[in-house]
């Protein structure tokens, strides 16, 4: 083991396993989980990575282990495929949950155990705005079916992941009866049998390779009728249309999908945090003071700044993840029982933080790598691999930009409901006192509190100064005279701006939350630090929002930066056990700078050598191309 990372591991101030479970969720977590990948995976003769049999291989382990549970496919999964992305990700993450959420009993019984999907919603011109999609399904009582057709070019149904080309159960949105309302479908197309439908791969992407995103233009394909999914709404035989609860509920799976995408952020930032930080206890480069050795980069302040923070964030979007689904699985139960009451709270804050998350992160991603020098642009590091994959996280599943818009509609709604007299319940409580002014800043002493407790204060006054002047600006331009909608649009800065800080504001509390609930005083300590520094430095990243807030007034600002540093040196001792504590296997990391040994050079020297181009002393191209033109020369 490289001596750098053994000293690094010595001296622990706190029981790392003890963070390991909590991070899963207990001990009991941790064992399935390093069961799955040490017995199911590691240690399984078929375990094929990396072969064209791979995929069926996982495939019919899933089910010959019985692993039915989501984050437990999604540990077999990440254990097999490593930080890659593979095939078959829609069908465990947006087609099967569909059918598992919107199907009725007869028909889940009927498709779930058989048949591997996707999920075509988008179309060519529509992938936020669903109620524009154009693609219909027009019911035919004659032969009790549905034509499904695509009218223009626009309507084509682009990016459906995993399309199979042989067989295509896809789950489909289309607009059967009226405009407003659409409905899924599951349509199983056996090609090239079945005509009228044009099927095909939209070409390269920025990544993403092992996902074949097609298209499908379809011409008056007939589909039975029982292939609308009909848990929520149905179409009966004499074409009579029997309405949903909501007509919302369709947009189940994207609620579900974004709720998950908040965790994985976490995790796809804990394991860049865990390369760079590995990394950077190992690599020794200039000097600190002349003539001594070369320091651990680690020890530089601005190599803190740029990836302590960023370890903080890790832990607090864990957490956060387990919030969510939490809170997920919570009001989806309720609404299996019909009660919709907290349905848009839901939705609210799962499009909100899946924004805040992901693009938290993908930004994040890209500090690691660009801390790591040069060897981070390396393919060997897997930061490139990793940025690759997670980027587009911040478009898919509802673009960034309109999830914190409809985050931003429910705290205007929460606003109006608090001028009203109402009182708030839930994550938009804090609103009661912008109402009764209590919001009014506290006595700000001269010294910055840094009582977490107060932190989150704080940024809760922040959040609801910034939700109150986003509904001031809208009003501001109704008094202007422009209508509802354009003073809506006129605001959009503001009201990402606020969904922004209420999210920001949730993600701390939910950190504040997880800290006091640990027990353990060792683990308790280096958690409240993280927490601190996660709250600390968002205040030097937004200090106008909490000047303008006035709760930090111009001379504490410098003991905002003065306590932000004290931080980082709290945390440099404890930084490569935080990452270990994400055991994260060296298998599914695949990065030769994040080795848990920490023997960087020598895998790097090794993955080099293995290079294709270095298969022959001399590249075949030379003796192709290069001598023969010598010879002419
Ligand atoms: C098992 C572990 C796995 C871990 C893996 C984790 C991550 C892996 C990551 C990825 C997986 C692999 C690949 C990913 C593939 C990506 C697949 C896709 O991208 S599928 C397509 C995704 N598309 C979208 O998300 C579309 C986004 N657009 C919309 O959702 C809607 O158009 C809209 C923007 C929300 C607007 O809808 P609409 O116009 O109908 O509504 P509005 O008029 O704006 O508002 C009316 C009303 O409705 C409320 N509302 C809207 N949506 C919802 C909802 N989902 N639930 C509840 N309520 C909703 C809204 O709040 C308004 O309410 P009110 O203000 O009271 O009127
Ligand atoms: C890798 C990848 C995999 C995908 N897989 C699938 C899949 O399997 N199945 C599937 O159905 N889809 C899939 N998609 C499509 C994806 O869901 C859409 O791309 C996504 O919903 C964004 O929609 P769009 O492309 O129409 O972007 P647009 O909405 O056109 O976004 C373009 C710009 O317009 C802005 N904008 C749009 N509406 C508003 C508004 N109301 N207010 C302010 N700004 C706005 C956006 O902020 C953005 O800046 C995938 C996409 C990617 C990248």
């Amino acid at each position: 083991m490289n001596p750098d990372i053994l000293r690094e591991r010595q001296n622990a101030t706190f029981d790392i396993e003890k963070l390991t479970n909590i991070l899963d969720g207990g001990a009991e977590r941790t064992n399935r989980r390093r069961e799955i990948r040490e017995v199911l995976v590691l240690n399984d003769p078929d375990f094929d990575y990396g072969t064209p049999t791979s995929l069926p291989t996982m495939i019919l382990k899933l089910r010959e282990y019985g692993i039915s549970d989501p984050v437990e496919i999604n540990w077999y999964k990440s254990m097999y495929w490593g930080t890659g992305r593979e095939a078959l990700g829609l069908h465990y993450v947006m087609f099967l949950p569909t059918l598992y959420t919107q199907c009725d009993s007869e028909q889940f019984n009927k498709w779930v155990p058989l048949i591997i999907g996707t999920y075509a919603q988008t179309e060519m011109g529509h992938g936020t705005h669903l109620r524009g999609l154009e693609t219909t399904a027009t019911f035919d009582p004659a032969t009790q079916e549905f034509v499904m057709h695509s009218p223009t070019v626009t309507s084509i149904k682009w990016w459906p992941g995993g399309r199979n080309p042989l067989f295509l159960p896809l789950i489909f949105l289309s607009i059967p009866l009226s405009a407003s309302l659409f409905d899924l479908f599951l349509s199983g197309f056996a090609l090239p049998t079945c005509s009228g439908i044009v099927i095909g791969d939209i070409g390269p992407k920025f990544g993403f390779d092992a996902v074949d995103n097609g298209y499908l233009k379809l011409e008056h394909v007939r589909i039975p009728r029982e292939n609308m999914l009909m848990k929520y709404a149905q179409v009966k035989p004499d074409g009579s249309y029997v309405k949903p609860l909501s007509s919302k509920l369709t947009y189940g799976t994207m609620v579900f999908i974004r709720s998950l995408i908040v965790g994985n952020a976490g995790i796809v930032l804990s394991q860049c945090c865990t390369i760079a930080i590995r990394y950077s206890a190992v690599r020794h480069q200039s000097e600190i003071r002349a003539g001594e050795a070369e320091p651990q980069i680690l020890d530089y302040q601005t190599q803190q700044h740029k990836l302590f923070p960023l370890l903080a964030t890790a832990y607090a979007f864990l957490f956060a993840g387990q919030y969510m689904i939490d809170t997920y699985n919570r009001i989806s139960g309720d609404i299996n029982q019909g009660d919709l009451s907290e349905m848009p709270e839901l939705h609210a804050l799962s499009a909100g933080l899946k924004a805040f998350t992901t693009w938290t992160a993908n930004t994040g991603i890209e500090v690691c790598r660009m801390s790591c020098g040069g060897h981070g642009y390396s393919r060997s590091s897997a930061l490139p691999d990793i940025y690759v994959e997670f980027t587009p996280s911040c478009t898919y599943e509802g673009e960034n930009t309109v999830m914190m818009l409809q985050t931003a509609r429910f705290l205007m709604k929460s606003y109006r409901q608090v001028q009203a007299g109402q009182q708030l319940s839930g994550a938009v409580s804090y609103l009661n006192k912008v109402h009764h002014r209590v919001m009014a800043p506290q006595a700000v002493s001269s010294q910055l509190d840094l009582n977490l407790n107060t932190l989150v204060d704080l940024y809760e006054i922040r959040a609801a100064m910034l939700v109150e002047l986003a509904a001031q600006s809208i009003q501001q331009e109704s008094a202007r005279g422009k209508c509802q909608e354009d003073s809506w649009n006129n605001s959009t800065i503001d009201l990402v701006r606020a969904s922004d800080a209420h999210c920001h504001y949730m993600v701390l509390k939910m950190f504040r939350d997880k800290v006091d609930q640990i027990e353990d005083p060792g683990v308790h300590s280096v958690m409240s630090t993280l927490a601190h520094l996660y709250a600390i430095h968002g205040m030097g990243n937004f200090t106008g929002d909490f000047l303008q807030a006035g709760v930090l007034t111009g001379a504490q600002v410098p003991s905002v930066s003065k306590c932000l540093k004290g931080l980082l040196a709290e945390v440099r001792p404890s930084a490569v056990l935080l990452v270990d504590a994400f055991d994260h296997h060296d298998k599914m990391l695949n990065s030769v700078l994040g080795r848990h040994d920490g023997n960087v050079y020598e895998a790097m020297f090794e993955w080099a050598r293995s290079s294709p181009l270095n298969r022959t002393e001399v590249h075949e191209s030379f003796h192709k191309h290069l001598k023969p033109l010598q010879a002419k020369l």
